[in-house]
């Protein structure tokens, strides 16, 4: 905000309970990565190359071109600033604009250094880490997304000249949606079914140059383009998505990633000890990665709703005095008080992932591969349930934002296109929580067997108990008890879980009975997922949170996000019997008078994420709450008003005009 200039939510922040600073760098991880942050976003916010306000009005192309000189401006700055990898992140994070550096620093060079070898990943990294070729990571074909095993294209190893044949079979084998490979990637990491000496071996990576480094044609064989329009104006078309297609594209043998398995001189393939399912070590990472974004996204919205909601006023005036303001009213609150609580739990729960992450990857390195199996069921669901919750929710906060939240400078239209393709992208969330589900059936299956269960599932090993016990709430009250809650969440998980499992066993075929019971198996997966996200913001709040009434905030957080998620999910709770009607209505009670405690804090709770108004680009959300003015003045910038008459009134509403005039004379 400039010095001087009026904040309109002065009154709204001077009612604040706790310190901001303190909340903004809990909210960021720590000191240090909110300095970064900060000093990253204003760096990003004060260069004009980086202007965003005019993205929806452009053409394809013009869109398009500006996202390359966006992306080159923003490589040269982190060279000429020698920026460190954080710092590089946090610009490209701030640039916000899907481009092609998404892909080939989110999964290209992923996917290189947790498939490839050790010489693979000396040779290629150092070129990818300099720019010098730019990748992306080719595994969907037209046919084929959800299904890896059923992709299509082939790598036949041909032992005379010790190169792999890389090539499209059939039209459905034509790659199709890889980010960056329309028009940019010179390389890509394609996945590809391993034919050696006519056995198969399933899919693999192989690194294949696709366009020449001097002059950017696709090289022999090669057939690559953009795939089309997406959702939305602006929004995600600024990325080249692509199609590609190999006719007989021969490469080294030595470009298939061959950490997992080796194909030798002499055509012999050599399995390592490295699990096969490595092989979807890149999809991990990124899951993992999009729980992240999935609290950026969502407290952006929540950020613009209630920023905008404090401004708005609405009905209630009282002798001639101001009208109410529309965040006072129970409903708006209910609505957008637990998106807030998601945000601040999505953001807790994606640090307890990445720790995950990493110790899973450290264990790996050393050649532990038993938490593989956990680690994939956290992400894959994780993944699932925030990118649905954060698509809902930005449409959602773009209802609290009435009329003005359809109108593109609200920020709104743009972010749920932009967003809602992560429910897809990188897994489809229903295909995702299935994977879940067949992680927990397996758990229960084993629970008899002596083995005890661990991590996130760890719970189940008192299934004894959970099955059968009741909660003991009595008044609202006890519901702001973290043992309370999470032992309801917890019975509601593991009955779902083990309903599932009984009725399994009715099937003589244990697939058949996955398939017929699939609706149910997705809704056991994301009541488990939904204890995790519970747990860990609980568990946040046993650590160290420095801070004038910081923690008292995140308390009041955590409780109104588990308990959103039971009101929402009060079926589920009531069936499984893990709670009472008359605890949940105590629940919804507990619920009502949370909101009221929210409501004090609710502008400085959205002012802890620290967003800049060039980030947030929503004149509903400025930080000032400057909202009626601004919008009046951007009105007039659009192409429309160029000119009090619009192009086409002498061809098409001159005529229309005059022949009505005729009519009436007749
Ligand atoms: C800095 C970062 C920035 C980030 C920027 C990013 C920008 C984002 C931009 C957008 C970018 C978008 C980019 C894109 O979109 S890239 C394309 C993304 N594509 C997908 O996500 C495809 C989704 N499909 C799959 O993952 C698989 O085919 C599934 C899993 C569905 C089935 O598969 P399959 O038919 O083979 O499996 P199975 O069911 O027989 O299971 C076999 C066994 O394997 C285990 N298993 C399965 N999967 C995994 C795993 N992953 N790790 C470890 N283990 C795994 C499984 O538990 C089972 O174990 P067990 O029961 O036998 O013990
Ligand atoms: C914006 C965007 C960017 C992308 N970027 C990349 C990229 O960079 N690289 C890349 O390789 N790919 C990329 N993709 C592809 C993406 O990973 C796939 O679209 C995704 O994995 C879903 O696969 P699908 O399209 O085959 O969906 P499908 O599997 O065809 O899904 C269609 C419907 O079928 C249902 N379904 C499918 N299988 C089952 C099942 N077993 N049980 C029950 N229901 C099922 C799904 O739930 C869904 O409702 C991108 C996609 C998008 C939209």
């Amino acid at each position: 905000m400039e010095v001087g200039a009026p904040d309109y939510l002065a009154g709204e922040r001077q009612t604040a309970e706790f310190d901001v600073e303190s909340m903004k760098v809990t909210w960021a991880g720590s000191r240090h990565a909110l300095e970064v942050s900060d000093r990253m976003a204003r760096l990003v916010a004060s260069d004009p190359v980086f202007r965003k306000d005019n993205r929806v009005m452009l053409s394809r192309k013009e869109l398009f071109k500006n996202t390359l000189r966006k992306a080159a401006h923003a490589w040269k700055r982190i060279v000429e600033l020698r920026l460190t990898e954080e710092e590089a992140s946090r610009v490209r994070f701030f640039v916000d604009e899907p481009a092609f550096t998404d892909l080939h620093w989110g999964m290209f060079v992923p996917a290189i250094k947790g498939q490839g070898t050790e010489e693979q990943q000396q040779k290629w990294l150092p070129l990818a880490y300099k720019m010098q070729i730019i990748g992306c990571y080719a595994q969907t074909e037209l046919g084929h997304g959800s299904n890896v095993q059923g992709l299509e294209t082939t790598a036949t190893f041909d032992p005379k000249t010790d190169e792999f044949i890389i090539h499209s079979p059939t039209l459905t084998s034509s790659k199709w949606w890889p980010g960056g490979l329309g028009k940019v990637s010179t390389h890509a990491v394609a996945y590809a079914r391993l034919i050696v000496d006519g056995q198969e071996h399933g899919v693999h990576g192989f690194i294949v140059q696709l366009r020449s480094l001097d002059d950017h044609m696709p090289l022999p064989g090669i057939t690559v383009g953009d795939i089309g329009m997406k959702f939305g104006s602006g929004a995600y078309n600024s990325m080249d998505n692509g199609v590609l297609r190999f006719d007989n594209v021969r490469i080294p043998r030595d470009q298939m990633l061959m950490r997992v398995l080796q194909v030798t001189r002499e055509g012999k393939v050599i399995q390592s000890d490295v699990p096969r399912q490595l092989i979807y070590g890149t999809m991990v990472f990124v899951r993992q990665t999009i729980v992240a974004d999935a609290s950026c996204a969502l407290s952006r919205a929540v950020c613009i709703a209630t920023r905008y909601s404090a401004v708005r006023r609405q009905f209630g005036s009282q002798n001639g005095g101001p009208e109410t303001q529309v965040i006072d009213y129970k409903t708006q609150q209910s609505r957008l008080f637990p998106l807030l609580a998601s945000a601040y739990a999505f953001r807790f729960v994606s640090e307890w992932l990445k720790s995950l992450y990493t110790d899973v990857t450290e264990k790996l390195q050393r050649g532990e591969f038993s938490t593989l199996p956990e680690a994939h069921a956290c992400t894959a669901g994780l993944k699932s349930i925030t990118t649905s919750a954060t698509a809902d929710a930005i449409e959602e906060c773009r209802k609290l934002c009435g009329g003005h939240g359809y109108l593109a400078n609200s920020g709104l239209p743009e972010l749920f296109a932009v967003y809602v393709p992560a429910c897809t992208y990188e897994g489809d969330n229903t295909v995702l929580l299935l994977q879940v589900a067949r992680f927990l059936v397996k758990t229960v299956s084993q629970l008899g067997s002596g083995k005890v269960p661990v991590g996130t599932t760890a719970y189940m090993g008192r299934a004894r108990h959970l099955i059968q016990c009741k909660s003991n709430v009595q008044s609202a009250e006890d519901w702001l008890n973290p043992q309370v809650v999470v032992e309801a969440f917890e019975a509601r998980s593991l009955r779902m879980s083990v309903a599932c499992a009984e009725n399994l066993a009715k099937f003589p075929n244990p697939e058949e009975g996955f398939a017929q019971l699939a609706a149910d198996l997705v809704e056991a997966a994301a009541a488990h997922c939904q204890l995790i996200v519970v747990t860990k913001f609980f568990e946040k709040l046993q650590q160290d949170i420095p801070g004038k009434g910081v923690k008292k905030q995140l308390q009041i957080l955590s409780s109104v996000y588990a308990l959103y998620i039971l009101h929402k999910h009060l079926g589920d709770f009531l069936s499984t019997g893990s709670i009472t009607p008359k605890q949940g209505a105590l629940a919804n009670d507990q619920l009502r008078s949370l909101y009221s405690k929210i409501r004090p804090n609710a502008v400085a709770l959205v002012d802890a994420f620290n967003y800049t108004d060039h980030y947030l680009s929503s004149v509903l959300g400025r930080y000032d709450g400057n909202v009626y003015p601004t919008l009046y003045e951007e009105a007039w910038k659009d192409p429309l008003n160029d000119s009090v008459v619009p192009d086409g009134y002498q061809e098409y509403i001159r005529p229309l005009l005059k022949q009505q005039i005729r009519n009436a004379r007749l």
